[in-house]
């Protein structure tokens, strides 16, 4: 699915009315009729209060909208128009006019002690800004934000939280508990620091127009389950161990062999046919007592990886979990880029490495994949001023070195030349000890299976994500383990299977 600039949003917008042959009123209708629908799921009990806070724009509009949907069906609703101008969008001014000849409860704020007692209220519906913004928040619409913010209570914003700038930095906005979106993915609403503002984001369909979605240029895409779901590759009735992939995996030292064993039982989970691990002397024992499925190669080096040397004949790589950063591994990675053609999946210290020795990085083939954590992406690209300055450092760095970066953590970004992939699964149960060797494990697997480079690394991160959203009932994300994401690869298999 396409994320969209708020330029683009109003473009479809326009052509939804446009092409479906409809009023602007018609797709408000649509719009607040989606939102109501979410919100009576969630608060079914009619005697739930609510404090909708309306803009004089579309946004405003559509809080208007839903609260003559909800006091029609029984809710106890009050309205504040938010007067920041006083030039109602048209749609705003109908549905004001309509809310008044309903008896809802409507007061105009133009200043602070106009407020209500916020907290007397079970739920706010936040509808004072939506896609318009188009500078900073100040006056009367900066108080009541404060308020409600200082508030405590809990709020559901429409679209996007009032004050959220779609395209740049935000310092001050709504912090929702629920943002309710139509349709659309913003890139905003995904950004780490944004989350603040955000809370937990709910997309909706509002029926705009497909095709003019698609006639969008956007280069930023939202992954759907459709999407990875057609990217499985079917198996064959006579395949065999030798032809479905060789995933090697090499990485661990002394302390950190446990990385290696996670990445190659998931590398074979996955389903590639075989996995070796290459690790130094004091790791073999280890996989081979853990993990009997998968084959080991020993290093010369003891406690730590020294010389990359091996005959057989891997499909893919993945190197660098655990391996430390002695003087000798950093040499044997060296030497290793310099002869390696086989597809790679670089991370951890494998990563480091490179990040300390910058003209290192022009040895690696186009399209090698590294999948940094934050801590691991400003060692390589530098430190960034926000979440949108990391965005575009780090694309102009694939872009320099032709390379896929999978950029890891809550919506994970996979970044290439071209394109930008935002994750959509996952949860905060993956933020736990050896779920990144878990995930290069999963994605050498799938490069080993013939996945081209950028698929492994979208089918990899959504599938790993997967995991976690499934199991949220039956282990608590807090007790949930990189060993539980193996166990439950084969289930979300099946669950892209189910759709296709
Ligand atoms: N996606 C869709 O297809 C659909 C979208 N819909 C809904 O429409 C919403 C977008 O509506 P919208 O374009 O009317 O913008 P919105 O944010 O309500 O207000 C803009 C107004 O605020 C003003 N203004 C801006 N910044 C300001 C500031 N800092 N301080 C003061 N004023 C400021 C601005 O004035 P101007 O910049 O022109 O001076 C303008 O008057 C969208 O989020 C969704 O809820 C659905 O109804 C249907 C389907
Ligand atoms: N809050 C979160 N939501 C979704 N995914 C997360 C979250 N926190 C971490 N993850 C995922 O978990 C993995 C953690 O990787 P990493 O930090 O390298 O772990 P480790 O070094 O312990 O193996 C990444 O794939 C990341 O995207
Ligand atoms: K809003």
């Amino acid at each position: 699915m396409k994320i969209l600039t708020s330029q683009q949003i109003r473009y479809v917008d326009a052509e939804t009315i446009k092409r479906e042959a409809i009023s602007s009123l018609e797709l408000m209708k649509r719009a607040s009729t989606a939102f109501y629908n979410w919100f009576i799921e969630k608060y079914s009990n009619k005697s739930t209060s609510v404090l909708i806070f309306s803009g004089v724009g579309n946004n405003g509009g559509d809080g208007l909208f839903i609260a003559r949907l909800l006091h029609k069906s029984g809710y106890s609703v009050k309205v504040c128009i938010v007067e920041y101008k006083n030039q109602y969008s048209e749609d705003c001014a109908h549905n004001f006019r309509r809310a008044k000849a309903e008896n809802i409860s409507i007061i105009k704020i133009y200043n602070e002690d106009q407020i209500p007692d916020i907290c007397k209220y079970d739920v706010v519906i936040d509808g004072i800004f939506g896609t318009g913004l188009s500078r900073d928040v100040t006056g009367i619409a900066e108080s009541v934000i404060g308020k409600i913010n200082e508030s405590g209570a809990k709020v559901i914003s429409i679209d996007v939280p009032s004050g959220l700038f779609l395209e740049r930095k935000t310092t001050f906005a709504v912090k929702a508990t629920e943002t309710v979106t139509f349709q659309i993915p913003k890139l905003a609403l995904f950004l780490p620091e944004n989350n603040l503002f955000t809370g937990n984001v709910t997309i909706i369909d509002i029926g705009l127009n497909e095709q003019a979605i698609s006639e969008s240029d956007s280069n930023i895409y939202f992954t759907e389950k459709s999407e990875i779901s057609k990217l499985i590759k079917p198996l064959n009735l006579f395949a065999h161990k030798g032809t479905v992939g060789h995933a090697l995996i090499v990485g661990g030292s002394l302390g950190k062999c446990g990385s290696v064993c996670l990445a190659s039982r998931a590398a074979l989970k996955t389903g590639c046919g075989l996995v070796t691990a290459y690790m130094p002397k004091c790791g073999v024992q280890v996989i081979q007592i853990n993990f009997p499925e998968a084959m080991a190669i020993e290093d010369r080096g003891e406690r730590y990886i020294s010389n990359i040397d091996f005959e057989i004949k891997p499909d893919a790589i993945g190197i660098g979990v655990g391996m430390g950063q002695n003087e000798e591994t950093k040499k044997a990675l060296h030497d290793f880029l310099i002869n390696n053609k086989v597809p790679l999946v670089i991370d951890a210290d494998g990563i480091n490495i490179l990040s300390s020795n910058h003209n290192w990085i022009e040895l690696l083939k186009p399209d090698t994949i590294l999948t940094p954590h934050p801590g691991e992406l400003s060692r390589l690209v530098g430190g960034w001023s926000d979440d949108y300055d990391k965005i575009q450092k780090t694309r102009l760095f694939a872009q320099k070195y032709n390379l896929i970066i999978v950029v890891k953590g809550a919506y994970t970004l996979i970044i290439d030349s071209e394109n930008i992939y935002m994750n959509s699964t996952g949860t905060p149960a993956l933020a736990t000890a050896g779920s990144g060797d878990v995930l290069t494990g999963i994605i050498t697997s799938l490069l080993a299976q013939g996945y081209n480079p950028i698929d492994s690394a979208k089918v990899g991160v959504y599938i790993h994500g997967m995991t976690a959203d499934f199991t949220t009932k039956s282990i608590n994300p807090r007790s949930f383990v990189a060993s539980d994401i193996i166990e439950n690869i084969g289930n979300a298999y099946n669950n892209l299977e189910k759709i296709r």
